[in-house]
């Protein structure tokens, strides 16, 4: 289904009730066409998210709560046992979707939790399957909250600032609303502010050029886009007061992993005296892992890099190495904006603080 190119479009909508539907807009077409899918089973959910279609920490795991509740779809009330070993075949199946950002796992042990606590409690099939679906529009519906609440409080942080660079989308197609990293700069416009943001287009798969320049102009925030190679030179132009990405997954440490270009980035950041801030929703931090050295990283396909977009721009049979993400130390990170306030400076207890924090 075609739509208007316009903002308003929700990203990640579901219709109807526990046989209902999930639309999401395809944002491999974006900025040149503003495309709805509908997920009518969660086959069609987990491609979505391993083509990226549905991108971003947050909406990953949003997709994948509904994805769930689809999936639940295929067995009938009747059947506890086929209901319970179809649980755990959609919940594993969308696990293998894609390996780094956690809010992915978050939201299934989230669905599965519920699922497990009502059968302990005596729950009919139908009714936990009704509670499926509640929770997955808590999900949705907290992320909502979350960005705001994210964007205020980089909002007061960086409040002093009007030139920012951003890397890949951290945005409402990222999330279910204002996004994370771009929920500073919707917020910072929305108390008057007049703000600059240079964006990364963000190699290989272009999130930067096609999605967080598309928002922002549907935003009409002053935006520039560079290519990923152009970020150190306009920081030495001192056209950068801060910068501000996303995450994927976040250790106990603070260590961040953030799409591939953001640790070079916060390199470039030290080097010339920038402060490097994360924004994240606390679903984002993986606390059973110490340090970031133990965060998967994605490998995808090399034609990515050989021939981007359709187009050959490499001999034929060259090695490739194609890491989605890379990890950003602690050390190199100025602050990390949640919900609940901005952990800085970034040490192992204010993360565990902020964590436990309410
Ligand atoms: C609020 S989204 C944060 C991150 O998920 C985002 O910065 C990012 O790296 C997304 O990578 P992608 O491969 O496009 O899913």
């Amino acid at each position: 289904m075609q739509t208007e190119l316009t903002a308003d479009v929700e990203p990640i909508r579901f219709h109807g009730q526990t046989d209902g539907t999930l639309d999401l807009i395809d944002q491999t077409l974006l900025p040149v066409e503003l495309t709805l899918i509908t997920c009518r089973d969660v086959e069609t959910v987990w491609e979505a998210i391993k083509l990226l279609r549905v991108r971003g920490a947050p909406a990953i795991g949003i997709a994948a709560a509904y994805g769930v509740v689809i999936g639940m779809q295929t067995v009938g009330d009747d059947d506890a046992a086929a209901f319970w070993k179809r649980l755990d075949e959609v919940t594993d199946y969308l696990a293998g979707s894609r390996p780094t950002a956690v809010n992915l796992f978050w939201a299934l042990d989230r669905m599965k939790r519920v699922a497990h606590q009502l059968r302990d409690s005596g729950t009919s099939i139908t009714d936990i399957r009704i509670a499926l679906l509640e929770e997955a529009k808590a999900i949705h519906a907290e992320d909502r909250e979350t960005c705001r609440a994210i964007g205020r409080h980089g909002a007061t942080a960086l409040a002093g600032a009007s030139n920012f660079l951003t890397h890949c989308n951290a945005g409402g197609l990222a999330t279910a609303d204002y996004g994370t990293a771009l929920a500073v700069f919707f917020t910072l416009q929305d108390d008057g502010k007049d703000l600059h943001v240079f964006v990364d287009e963000t190699r290989p798969l272009l999130q930067g050029a096609r999605l967080t320049a598309w928002e922002l102009a549907q935003r009409k925030i002053r935006a520039t886009l560079i290519c990923d190679s152009m970020a150190a030179q306009v920081m030495r132009e001192g056209r950068v007061e801060a910068i501000v990405t996303g995450a994927d997954r976040i250790a106990a440490n603070g260590d961040s992993a953030n799409k591939i270009g953001t640790y070079s980035l916060a390199v470039l950041a030290k080097a010339h005296g920038i402060p490097f801030y994360i924004a994240a929703p606390i679903s984002t931090f993986d606390m059973a892992i110490e340090s970031g050295d133990e965060i998967p990283i994605e490998e995808r396909a090399a034609e990515e890099i050989t021939h981007g977009f359709g187009r050959q721009t490499a001999p034929a049979g060259i090695n490739v190495y194609n890491p989605a993400f890379d990890v950003t130390p602690a050390e190199l990170i100025a602050g990390i904006i949640t919900e609940r306030g901005v952990i800085s400076p970034v040490t192992r207890e204010l993360v565990a603080q902020m964590f436990a924090a309410k």
